[in-house]
């Protein structure tokens, strides 16, 4: 018994002496503890959600963005966003925004409005107490294995956006990537904002690779920028103008990932808390 006793307590003192003296320690243990963390939040936020409205509804975002929202600092990461006034749109509206890894998670939370939630592959929903908590957020799961699924399921959420006034949030890469650029992106967003004739709203996060290098094993503190971009209109548009809206997003998002991850590799400097 008193070995076993002895255990947290060696566990106390190697912990913080490997976190100094290995950056590959720090890296892996970040991450377990980020994924412990959030299984461990949304343990307690599911009676929570349940409580508050009874089973799945989007009002229970407002729960999950208030629990996850210490989370950055837990991991040391800082936040600068920057159009807040663009988020200021009355109605449904789509929010893209580019995809580099489940820390996403946490600018996501940063910034979430009222009465939106986001799509996610169906995967997400076997993540334990996590994927249960997204099913009670309202998260639409779509299946990407199948391409005529995916669009009905997008099809019903265009509705439901008009019928309940909720917001979605897409991101049209369809994957995580951090290549140091934006993937090409996949059409079902926009397909959602003209069916729905409803607002986009770009959102870009800074590259990660200042404080996060999956191959190298690093997972420092940093400050993630994120830039709120101004709306895109759609009202009037058909599925004929899917493609070159979508170009533009692109385009738009582009230059602003470029802009505000090149300064931050540029400043590359200090880490302001
Ligand atoms: C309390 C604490 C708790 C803590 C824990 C909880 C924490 C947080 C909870 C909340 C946070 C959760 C965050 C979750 C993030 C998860 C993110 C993801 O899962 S990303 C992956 C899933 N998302 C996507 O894939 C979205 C983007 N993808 C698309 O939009 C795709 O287009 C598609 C999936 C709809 C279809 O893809 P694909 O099969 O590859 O086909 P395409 O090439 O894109 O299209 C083929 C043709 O079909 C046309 N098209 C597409 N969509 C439509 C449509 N809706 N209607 C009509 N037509 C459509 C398209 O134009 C193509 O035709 P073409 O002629 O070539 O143009
Ligand atoms: C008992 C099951 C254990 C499962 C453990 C996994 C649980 C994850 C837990 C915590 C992380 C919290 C954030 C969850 C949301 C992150 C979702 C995410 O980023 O999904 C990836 C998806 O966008 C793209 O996937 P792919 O890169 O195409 O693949």
């Amino acid at each position: 018994m008193d070995v076993l006793w002895m255990i947290p307590l060696l566990l106390l003192m190697i912990i913080p002496l490997l976190m100094c003296t290995s950056s590959t320690f720090v890296f892996y243990f970040k991450k377990f503890f980020y994924v412990a963390w959030m299984m461990v939040l949304a343990l307690i936020g599911i009676p929570l959600c349940i409580l508050k409205s009874g089973g799945r509804d989007i009002e229970n975002m407002r729960i999950i963005r208030f629990m996850v929202r210490h989370v950055k600092y837990l991991l040391g990461l800082r936040f600068e966003v920057s159009g807040w006034e663009h988020l200021q749109t009355e109605g449904p509206y789509v929010v893209i925004s580019n995809h580099q890894s489940s820390l996403d998670v946490l600018g996501l939370m940063e910034i979430l409005p009222d009465r939106c939630t986001t799509i996610a592959k169906k995967e997400l929903i076997y993540a334990g107490t996590v994927g249960l908590i997204c099913w009670l957020g309202g998260i639409v799961f779509i299946n990407r294995k199948k391409t005529s699924d995916a669009k009905s399921v997008m099809a019903d959420a265009a509705k439901t956006m008009l019928d309940d006034q909720i917001r979605l949030w897409v991101f049209p890469e369809g994957t995580r990537n951090q290549n140091g650029d934006l993937l090409p992106f996949k059409k079902g967003a926009f397909h959602l904002a003209v069916q729905a004739q409803v607002p986009i709203i770009p959102v870009v996060f800074s590259s990660y690779s200042n404080f996060y290098l999956r191959k190298e094993k690093q997972f420092k503190s940093g400050i993630i920028r994120l830039k709120i971009l101004p709306k895109i209109e759609t009202k009037g548009m058909t599925s004929d103008d899917v493609a070159s809206l979508s170009d533009k997003s692109f385009d738009l998002m582009r230059a602003a990932f470029l802009d505000i991850s090149d300064s931050i590799t540029r400043s590359n400097g200090p880490v302001r808390h």
